[in-house]
């Protein structure tokens, strides 16, 4: 019994060795995706109030220009048009339930953005879709089943058998999320290849501006469309593959009392988002603390000097949910202007795109890298980090590995 019991572990261990990978999970390719319908900042309070049929909300329309002059927003991109929002009367009138009419368009634009921005990360790879063992598919713009990842696995050819994980409904930091399972996937299954695809499409949650709640305007003057792609693996098969990020550590801190602070309910409306007041000054208070005990284990050189923490030596990704959230990020850790300057361009160009936006950021900076517009080229190490309902702070620590001054490769 007792020798069946050992030959039964040994076996286990050998194959649990077999089945890990030697080395740590990689981002092996990046690729993003925007709908084509564009709308600038200055210009979005006028459309927004005329094709809710709101002009008359004059105050609401004060308040909504002076938020989206603060959004450190100059463009925004959107699958839905003036035309889509006048097919349905059912989305302005909170009455009316609109929920399955919302998640037919929706569900469309997921899956079409979802595609094309894999399709780009796959192109940029250099194998072929049928390589992808696993799927991992997060959107905040549908809920149902058979769901999204069922539609990008088709449109994309992925092989029958690809293992899917869908994350529905998880904010902005389920794009962080995403790669922190497929970091685990990856490093727990050898030779696997994870291709993770997040996609908003902001009409889920988009309705007529209401004096009952202001907070909807805020998050309609920051929410945009867009998808983001990466393909996470681990041991590199050289000369094909080659690491962008590796993926070091993972963590996620969830800050007590918080529950009411971002939260999202889906109804027969459609999705509701609710963002307190507060939400700067929280992150403000608490971000360092969160990215202390993230780090603080992994003992890497040079971030301490005894008297504090040195955080300008580190790259940043952070997720840019608004200008005043990554001002209370440069604020608290004392950052160098410039530090957040990739965040702080996706923010300009294209908003938040919730679970898409940290994908854009992390391409943002290699691109930066690769074009020598970073001031330390010596710098490696760096912090991704994104907030969600909650209100919850996730963060994965990376290496980059992309050199300096690759011209033209993009
Ligand atoms: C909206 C802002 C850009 C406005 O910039 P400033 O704060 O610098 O400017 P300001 O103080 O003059 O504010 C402009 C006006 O907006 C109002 N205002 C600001 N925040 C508000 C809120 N949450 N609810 C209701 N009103 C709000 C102010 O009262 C003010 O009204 P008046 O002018 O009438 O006095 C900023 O406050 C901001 O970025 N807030 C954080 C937004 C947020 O929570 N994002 C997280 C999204 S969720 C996310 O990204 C992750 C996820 O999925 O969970």
């Amino acid at each position: 019994m007792a020798s069946t019991t050992t030959q039964s572990t040994i076996v286990l261990q050998d194959l649990r060795q077999a089945q890990r990978s030697d080395g740590p999970a990689a981002v092996l390719a990046i690729g993003t995706a925007i709908p084509a319908h564009c709308v600038r900042q200055d210009e979005f309070t006028d459309w927004y109030f005329r094709v809710t049929k709101s002009d008359h909300l004059a105050k609401l329309k004060e308040k909504m220009t002076r938020i989206c002059d603060r959004s450190g927003i100059e463009k925004r991109y959107f699958h839905h048009t003036e035309e889509t929002i006048g097919r349905h009367p059912e989305f302005l009138d909170r009455a009316l339930p609109s929920l399955d009419a919302r998640q037919r368009v929706t569900a469309d634009a997921v899956a079409e953005l979802a595609t094309a921005a894999a399709a780009r990360a796959i192109a940029e790879w250099g194998r072929p879709a049928s390589d992808i063992t696993h799927l991992i598919v997060a959107t905040n713009s549908c809920a149902g089943e058979p769901g999204a990842d069922l539609r990008v696995a088709a449109l994309l050819g992925l092989r029958t058998a690809v293992r899917r994980t869908l994350l529905y409904l998880h904010g902005c930091s389920s794009g962080l999320a995403a790669v922190r399972v497929a970091k685990d996937i990856a490093e727990n299954n050898r030779g696997s290849r994870v291709l993770v695809a997040c996609a908003h499409a902001a009409l889920l949650s988009f309705g007529a501006p209401d004096e009952a709640r202001p907070d909807a305007l805020v998050t309609t003057a920051l929410f945009a469309d867009g998808a983001g792609s990466v393909i996470v693996g681990a041991d590199p098969a050289d000369p094909v593959e080659r690491p962008i990020f590796h993926l070091v550590s993972t963590a996620q801190a969830t800050l007590p009392g918080t529950e009411r602070a971002v939260a999202i309910s889906l109804g027969e409306n459609g999705l509701e988002y609710r963002t307190s007041v507060e939400v700067p000054a929280l992150v403000q208070g608490s971000v360092e603390r969160c990215l202390v005990d993230a780090l603080a284990p992994l003992g890497l050189p040079d971030m301490s000097d005894g008297r504090g923490w040195n955080w300008n030596s580190l790259l940043w990704a952070v997720h840019p949910a608004s200008r005043a959230l990554l001002d209370s990020y440069e604020s608290a850790l004392g950052l160098q202007t410039g530090k957040l300057a990739a965040s702080r361009r996706v923010l300009s160009e294209y908003g938040n795109m919730l679970s898409a936006t940290i994908i854009f950021v992390l391409d943002k900076i290699r691109r930066r890298r690769q074009d020598c517009e970073m001031e330390e080229d010596d710098c490696q190490w760096g912090v991704m980090s994104v907030l969600g309902p909650g209100l919850t702070i996730e963060t994965m620590v990376f290496l980059l590995h992309v050199s300096g001054c690759q011209q033209g490769d993009h």
